[in-house]
């Protein structure tokens, strides 16, 4: 099994960089993030993963910006920062929260966008639209579409402005499960195109294998990284193909074990 521990990383450009991040919300006994370490390489595909209620979104939330961590810190290429960069994006679990239900699909997807000249704004969100394959709906509401149809919008509404990375979390949890699949592929196809790093926090051990270049395990709380696994799986993945292969399934038992037995379950 390719593991890796601690703050050893894979070789490439660093990209991201978390540094003994470390959280604690106002009247909670025990910090939520205990000091956590990682680096994330320029291009890849980093899945989070760990067990319920460890930090997994304080720890999102710290590495965007919108949290300033109580000790540590991060930074991108080697630059610190402490609020949301442009470079960055955010796709957030409940879509039915982050969309404007007064705007439609191409008012959600641009606003924000911060580009004055009229045509390339529209040529930008046209863009987006299309390649979430929603040009159909444009000019609908949220509330006139399909939840997987809304997840797509706010994907959309975070490639708009070109990020370098992107950080998701939980993205697919409520939608369907065969949306769920779509989802999974066009996200895959998108950033391996457009060239964007990501990170994913998830709980679902097999998404975070079938879509990663490597899986940072987190310890229950305080967390804290406690294994990262590449995922030395081909490329283009392919749900039925990959998923049945002997490697996804000795890496889907090894990262499973590991997020069960922090977790504190018998395996
Ligand atoms: N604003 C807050 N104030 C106080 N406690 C909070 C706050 N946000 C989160 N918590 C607590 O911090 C802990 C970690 O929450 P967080 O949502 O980061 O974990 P998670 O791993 O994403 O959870 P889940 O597995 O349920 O998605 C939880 O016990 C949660 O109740």
């Amino acid at each position: 099994m390719t593991a890796l521990t601690g703050t050893e990383t894979m070789m490439g450009t660093e990209l991201l960089k978390a540094e003994n991040l470390t959280k604690a919300y106002a009247g909670n006994a025990t910090p939520v993030l205990g000091g956590v370490d990682f680096a994330q390489t320029e291009g890849e595909f980093l899945s989070v993963v760990g067990p319920s209620g460890c930090g997994k979104t304080t720890l999102l939330r710290c590495l965007s910006g919108l949290m300033r961590p109580d000790a540590g810190g991060v930074s991108h290429r080697g630059e610190s920062f402490t609020r949301p960069p442009e470079w960055l994006s955010i796709v957030f679990q409940d879509y039915n929260r982050s969309l404007f239900p007064w705007l439609t699909v191409r008012g959600n997807v641009g606003f924000g966008l911060r580009e004055r000249d009229r045509a390339k704004k529209a040529a930008m969100v046209d863009d987006a639209i299309d390649a979430v394959g929603l040009s159909h709906a444009a000019d609908l509401h949220p509330w006139q579409i399909s939840g997987g149809m809304q997840q797509r919008c706010a994907l959309a509404r975070s490639l708009v402005s070109s990020p370098g990375l992107l950080l998701l979390d939980e993205p697919f949890a409520s939608v369907d499960a065969q949306t769920r699949i779509d989802l999974q592929d066009l996200l895959m196809k998108l950033v391996a195109e457009r060239g964007i790093s990501a990170l994913l926090v998830t709980h679902d051990i097999d998404e975070a294998v079938f879509m990663g270049d490597r899986v940072v395990v987190l310890s229950t709380r305080p967390a804290r990284v406690v294994e990262e696994v590449i995922v030395d799986l081909p490329k283009p993945r392919d749900q039925l193909a990959t998923k049945e292969s002997p490697r996804f399934l000795e890496l889907r038992h090894h990262v499973y074990t590991s997020v069960r037995r922090q977790a504190g379950a018998a395996v």
